[in-house]
């Protein structure tokens, strides 16, 4: 199932409230459009979800996307492997140039039957430099580690080229006023999986429209992934923060986080095959007095969902960048 947005799902805008939204059903029974709009300019935004076609069709309709250059840091790392193996698929050009540490400087690496050569940070600048001046209507794609998120996004501000940042954690308020203040175009999400971005935004709206829903519920949090994460998932902490507006009181270091390959298999059902790769996410909420409950899941296997979807964002915001959009920014 694919799920091509016009807009990406990324694009709820995080330090805005959403005053309306709309659905409507088109044509096909599987295609939707949704609106949501704010009476300012900046912050309405739209989705438009086609869930019918397998998604490397829908990138390779997208007639502006052939041959786009995207600049993959880093295609050392598992995201950033994904991601240059859906940007192929999808027909884009992946530059041959990534960023890395400086241990796997001047390395070059195969991936997606294609050679990539690494840098390490003393060289980023430079790099990004000439990258730039080849290729014009570059895009660059992040996905490294939290405590380089800031330093990334203010080059890539610096050079004055649009970017998706999929890497979570780092300061993200310095994140988003680097962004701002550069004036520069780019999705930034801790959660490119596009169907689970729609979740999110389900969320963000049910937040926005009724504050203090679940007051007095508590919530019991449990998020599993592959034993090499560094962080908390990005994607929970967003999930907890819209239960924080509904009402629920709830410390983010009462996340049960859960990274034992054993007790992934044995007590959640991870496929073991799945181990070095997946996101189970559980948010429970029981009303004080134990008579009603909640549970909202989402389980993801692997890593195509947010290669393609990040994949996705850098052909949204090229189509920014061309139509020269006023919204620049778009975030969650
Ligand atoms: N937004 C999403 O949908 C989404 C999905 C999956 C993962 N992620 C996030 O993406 C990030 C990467 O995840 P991963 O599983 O690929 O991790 P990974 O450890 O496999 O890859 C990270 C890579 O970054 C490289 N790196 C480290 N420091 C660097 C630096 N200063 N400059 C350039 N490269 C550097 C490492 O050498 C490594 O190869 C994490 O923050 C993760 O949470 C986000
Ligand atoms: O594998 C990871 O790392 C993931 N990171 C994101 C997060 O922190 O929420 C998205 C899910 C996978």
């Amino acid at each position: 199932m694919a799920f091509i947005l016009e807009v990406p799902a990324n694009l709820l805008l995080r330090q805005h409230s959403l005053v309306s939204f709309s659905i409507s059903r088109r044509s096909s029974p599987h295609n939707y459009t949704c609106v949501s709009r704010k009476q300012s300019n900046f912050t309405h935004f739209s989705i438009s979800a086609t869930l019918n076609s397998p998604s490397i069709q829908s990138h390779m309709d997208h007639a502006h996307a052939v041959a786009l250059p995207i600049m993959v840091n880093s295609c050392m790392g598992k995201m950033g492997q994904a991601v240059v193996e859906a940007g192929i698929s999808a027909g884009l050009h992946i530059i041959p140039a990534s960023f890395g540490i400086e241990k796997d400087a001047g390395k070059t690496v195969k991936v997606g039957g294609k050679d990539i050569q690494v840098h390490g940070p003393s060289d980023r600048e430079t790099v990004l430099a000439s990258v730039l001046e080849e290729y014009r209507n570059l895009i660059v794609v992040d996905f490294t580690v939290p405590n380089a998120v800031n330093d990334n996004a203010e080059l890539y501000c610096k050079a004055g080229v649009p970017f998706v940042m999929g890497t979570t954690g780092g300061d993200r308020d310095r994140l988003y006023k680097t962004v701002e203040d550069a004036g520069i175009y780019a999705v930034i999400s801790p959660q490119m999986g596009k169907q689970v971005v729609a979740f999110l935004a389900a969320m963000e709206i049910m937040a926005g429209q009724f504050p203090g829903a679940f007051s007095g519920y508590t919530l019991e949090v449990l998020e599993s992934h592959q034993a090499t994460k560094l962080d908390i998932s990005g994607t929970a902490k967003a999930v907890i923060s819209c239960f924080q507006k509904l009402g629920v009181s709830f410390d983010l270091d009462h996340i049960q986080l859960i990274r034992d390959p054993k007790q992934q298999i044995e007590t959640l059902g991870v496929p073991e095959e799945h181990i070095n790769g997946h996101a189970f996410h559980t948010y429970r909420l029981k009303s004080p007095d134990g008579t009603v409950s909640f549970e909202f899941q989402h389980n993801v296997c692997g890593r195509s969902i947010y290669a393609e979807g990040a994949i996705d964002a850098a052909l949204f915001l090229s189509k920014k960048v061309s139509s020269q959009k006023q919204t620049r920014r778009y975030m969650i």
